[in-house]
């Protein structure tokens, strides 16, 4: 089954030019896809499309086999796909890292202890049980991006959606998302300018252009 579709997608933000305008995008289980397009093309636009944070003006979202039209489409979605957003802040909320994390898995109706078990076991897989108990918003701009990783995976979702993840990672950090990401049985659409970086993740590309999808 194909994990998502967007068909013939056709969106402006209210007052603005239409940014896209005849999107068709597929991406199947075991997939991996860079995305690309310039600045303010409307790559991230696309990603929040698919989770239902905005809505096309026309146009089809088909995530897991069902047409997603309304709110209610869309929350099995969001417990089912993970998106990293951009800027970690908008993704990170808590006061500190192990009740961010915990905090998907406890809306997904799972024990404080569960809870807890899983927020140890995503922490010890990245490697960052050290932030364990550090408060979020005083985290360096790398440290944040690897814990919102964090979040998303400890959610156990079946498609990732990573909007520029290597932003603020050094190079070593850097390598080891990629070894991490690599690793993961997940689908993977992945916005990157970042192009050593997609090359190793997500050689397949489409290019966003004039607001439309285009085979690279
Ligand atoms: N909430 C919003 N309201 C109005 N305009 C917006 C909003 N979000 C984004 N835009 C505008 O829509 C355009 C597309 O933005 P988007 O973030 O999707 O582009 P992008 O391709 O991800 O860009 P970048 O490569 O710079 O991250 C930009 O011109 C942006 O300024």
């Amino acid at each position: 089954m194909t994990l998502i579709a967007l068909s013939d997608i056709h969106f402006a933000y209210p007052g603005q030019v239409p940014i896209l305008q005849g999107a068709s995008l597929r991406l199947d289980p075991g997939q991996r896809l860079s995305l690309i397009g310039p600045n303010g093309s409307g790559k991230s636009t696309l990603l929040r499309m698919i989770l239902g944070l905005q809505r096309p003006d026309r146009g089809t979202i088909t995530v897991f086999g069902t047409e997603r039209r309304d709110e209610a489409d869309f929350h099995p979605v969001r417990r089912r796909v993970g998106l990293v957003f951009q800027d970690a802040d908008d993704q990170l909320f808590c006061p500190t890292v192990a009740e961010d994390v915990a905090f998907g898995p406890l809306n997904l109706g799972k024990s404080r202890h569960e809870a807890l078990e899983i927020v140890d076991r995503v922490l010890g897989d990245l490697d960052l049980m050290h932030l364990r108990d550090r408060i979020t918003h005083k985290l360096s701009g790398g440290e944040k991006r690897l814990v919102t990783l964090a979040t998303v995976l400890a959610m156990q979702p079946e498609v990732l959606l990573l909007d520029e993840p290597t932003n603020a990672l050094d190079t070593k950090n850097e390598a080891r998302l990629l070894e991490i990401l690599n690793a993961l049985p997940q689908a993977i659409l992945l916005v990157s300018h970042a192009p050593e970086f997609r090359v190793k993740l997500a050689p397949e590309t489409v290019r966003l252009e004039d607001g439309r999808l285009l085979r690279d």
